[in-house]
């Protein structure tokens, strides 16, 4: 399902709307509330809203738990940090317990093994079929989504849950859920708004099958009622 939004008001409080509801039907019917938060630009604003009384007060934050759909391999006092731009936002502004918080990043560790802890971690949280409760994902202009880039080896991962590699274009490394995982989750939110992202947008939801070159398009929108994404009006352009 696509939601387009010509006020970005509302798309950010369409997502933080979906996020509050995730969180207390998973809580009412398991206990518990397990997300993977997305980076990038996307969705500041939302944290941002979910860090008022408004959102955060509907929320049983003991009962939730934190982990990342993808990380730039850098430290978390880094600006490139997906971990610390969340953290600014919106972690250190809610109640959710330090020991349920995963970010993607570890010293002294290379990426690739940490990669493996991360899927161990999940593995004990989310058992052995790994159904997150909810997954943000952005999407850049390129059409990539979680670090899932254009004509990267990680796109066709089907055995893992969490890889680790090195992004040539970016000089760094990048950590990322893989595409089974993503795909066996229980909802996905999907926020992409401006101009900028119109061509991508396109070619996701009306080009032809190109994974290779739009990443995004591997996100699994068969089941319906299971993904959403939250557009605006620029990115929705092209459609
Ligand atoms: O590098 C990344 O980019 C994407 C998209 O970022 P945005 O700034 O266009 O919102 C993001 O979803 C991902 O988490 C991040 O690592």
């Amino acid at each position: 399902m696509l939601k387009t939004y010509t006020d970005l008001q509302e798309l950010y409080t369409a997502a933080a709307a979906l996020f509050v509801q995730a969180a207390k039907s998973a809580i009412s019917q398991n206990g518990r509330f397990t997300v993977a938060l997305t980076g990038g630009s996307s969705p500041v604003e939302t944290y941002r809203l979910l860090a008022t009384p408004e959102y955060r007060d509907q929320v049983q934050w003991e009962h939730v738990y934190i982990f990342w759909g993808d990380e730039r391999w850098v430290p978390m006092d880094d600006d490139r940090s997906n971990a610390r731009m969340a953290f600014e936002t919106l972690l250190n502004h809610i109640p959710v317990p330090k020991a349920q918080v995963f970010p993607m990043w570890a010293p002294d560790v290379t990426p690739e093994a940490f990669a493996e802890q991360y899927e161990q971690t999940l593995r004990q949280h989310l058992g052995k079929e790994g159904h997150f409760d909810l997954i943000l994902l952005g999407m850049g202009a390129d059409g990539h989504t979680a670090s899932w880039f254009p004509h990267t080896a990680v796109i066709n991962e089907r055995e893992k849950w969490v890889a680790a590699y090195y992004l040539q274009a970016q000089n760094m490394y990048r950590i990322t859920l893989t595409v089974p995982l993503v795909n066996q989750a229980r909802q996905i939110v999907v926020i992409a708004y401006g101009a900028n992202k119109a061509d991508a947008l396109f070619e996701v939801w009306k080009g032809e099958r190109n994974p290779e070159e739009y990443p995004a398009q591997l996100v699994d929108t068969a089941i319906e009622g299971r993904v959403t994404w939250l557009v605006d009006a620029d990115a929705a352009a092209n459609l």
